[in-house]
C-alpha cells in the first residue's frame, strides 16, 4: 500500500507503508542511531512526533518484550529507507510490521532519509502529515492544520496515573541459558541504600534499571504530584525524568518544583534539566532540529572530558537567561548549546542528555553513582 509523507513546507515523499494504514500527524524529526529502534519508539519523550530513522535498515532484529522503554510506543509515524525483510535475533517475538500493526502505529518506508534529513537540518523541524488515505494537496493541508509542538503539553499524555515502587528482576539483564548454557546467570543487584522520589513526566524504564543499580529504591509520582505530597514522604532525593513536549508548557511543574530546591538532593535528565531552567528563574527555546541519536559530544566543563553521549531533545536552556548561582557544567561540543547545569548553594543537578542510553553509549552512565553520592554528601 503506498503512503505519503507532507511535510507543511510542501516537500513531499511517497513510500510504501507498513503497520496500520490510516493518517496521523506530529513534528516530524530525524534519529541518527545505528541500532535501538525499539527503545525509540517506545520513548514517551516522543510523543506527538514522527521519528525518522537515518540508519538505512531498520527491523533486522525484529521487535521482543524486553527492549521497550515504556509500555507501548508514542511515536506518532514512523519514516525509514528500508523495513527488512527479515526479523532474526534470538530474543525476537515479532517483525516490526507486526508490532505497528498490533499497537496502530502507521510507518512508511522507501523514503529517502538522507534527502529529508537535510531538508530538515536546512529548513528545521516542522509538522508533517503521513497518510494512506489522503491526496497530496489534503495532506500538505493536513500538515499545515497540525498543532504546532510549541506550547504543547504532552506530559499529561504519558504520565502514570498511579504512583508505584519500582519493582526489577536483576534476570532482565541476563542473557538466557539457552545462550551461555549457565544457569543462573544473572546481574545482582546492589541492596538499596537511598529511597528516592522520581517525578514521571515519561520516564524511561532503563533510568528506573540505572536508578536501582545504582542503590535507589524509586517510588514513582504522577507529574501534578505537590512539593508538599513528595517531602512528606520523607525521601533521600528527587529526580526529574525526561519526557515529551514543550517545557516551556509545564507552568505547573515549575512551580512545585521550585519548592523543592534546597529542601532535598535533586537530579534531573533531558525534561528534568529543562524543568529546573526554568525553576531557577531562566528559559527554555526551540532547537533548529533537536539532537536525536547516539553520538552527541558532550564536554565536561569542570573536566575538560568529553562524553558521546545518547540524545533525544528538540528544546534547550538558554543560557544567557541564568542567573549567577546557576553554573552551566556541560555544553554539546557540535552547537554549543547547554547540555548540564548545577546550583552553586544546593545538591541540584541535572544534564540535558541519557546517561542511562537506551540505546547508546554508556558513557555518561556515572551520573546515577554522582546522584547517590551527591546524597551521601548532604546528610
Ligand atoms: N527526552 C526528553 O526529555 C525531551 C525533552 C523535551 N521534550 C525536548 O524535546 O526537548
Amino acid at each position: 500500500m503506498k503512503a505519503i509523507l507532507a511535510l507543511e513546507d510542501g516537500r513531499l515523499f511517497q513510500g510504501r507503508a507498513f503497520g496500520k494504514p490510516g493518517t496521523t500527524t506530529g513534528e516530524i524529526c530525524f534519529n541518527t542511531s545505528m541500532t535501538g529502534y525499539q527503545e525509540v519508539i517506545t520513548d514517551p519523550s516522543y510523543r506527538g512526533q514522527i521519528v525518522t530513522m537515518t540508519y538505512p535498515q531498520i527491523g533486522n532484529y525484529g521487535v521482543n518484550p524486553e527492549d521497550t522503554e515504556s509500555s507501548e510506543p508514542h511515536v506518532r509515524g514512523f519514516v525509514i529507507g528500508e523495513l527488512s525483510p527479515i526479523a532474526s535475533n534470538y530474543r525476537s517475538r515479532q517483525t516490526l510490521a507486526e508490532y505497528f500493526t498490533e499497537h496502530g502505529i502507521l510507518g512508511i518506508e522507501w523514503v529517502d532519509t538522507r534527502a529529508l534529513t537535510k531538508h530538515l537540518r536546512s529548513a528545521g523541524a516542522m509538522r508533517a502529515c503521513l497518510t494512506t488515505e489522503l491526496s497530496e494537496s489534503e495532506a500538505l493541508a493536513t500538515a499545515q492544520n497540525a498543532p504546532p509542538m510549541e506550547g504543547s503539553d504532552f506530559v499529561k499524555e504519558v504520565s502514570t496515573t498511579e504512583g508505584y515502587t519500582w519493582e526489577q528482576d536483576s534476570r532482565r539483564f541476563a542473557l538466557p541459558n539457552t545462550v551461555t548454557g549457565v544457569e543462573g546467570n544473572w546481574l545482582e543487584l546492589p541492596p538499596v541504600k537511598h529511597r528516592i522520589v522520581a517525578y514521571d513526566f515519561g520516564i524511561k524504564y532503563n533510568i528506573l534499571r540505572r536508578l536501582r543499580q545504582a542503590g535507589f529504591e524509586v517510588e514513582v509520582v504522577n507529574a501534578r504530584t505537590s512539593a508538599a505530597d513528595v517531602l512528606a514522604r520523607k525521601p533521600d532525593g528527587v529526580f526529574l525524568s525526561n519526557g515529551p513536549g514543550d517545557p516551556a508548557a509545564l507552568g505547573y511543574i515549575h512551580d512545585e518544583v521550585k519548592q523543592l530546591v534546597g529542601k532535598t538532593p535533586i537530579f534531573g535528565i533531558c525534561l528534568g534539566n529543562q524543568i529546573l531552567g526554568h525553576v531557577f528563574g531562566g528559559s527554555t527555546y526551540k532547537l533548529k532540529f533537536g539532537h536525536r541519536g547516539g553520538n552527541q559530544p558532550v564536554k565536561d566543563l569542570r573536566t575538560g572530558k568529553i562524553s558521546i553521549t545518547s540524545q533525544n531533545h528538540g528544546f534547550a536552556v538558554d543560557d544567557s537567561k541564568l542567573p549567577s548561582n546557576i553554573e552551566v557544567t556541560h555544553i554539546n561540543l557540535n552547537d554549543d548549546t547547554v547540555e548540564g547545569i548545577r546550583h552553586k548553594e544546593h545538591p541540584v543537578f541535572s544534564v540535558q542528555y541519557h546517561p542511562e542510553a537506551a540505546p547508546g553509549p554508556h558513557d555518561a552512565s556515572y551520573f546515577f553513582d554522582e546522584f547517590a553520592a551527591l546524597i551521601d554528601s548532604t546528610k
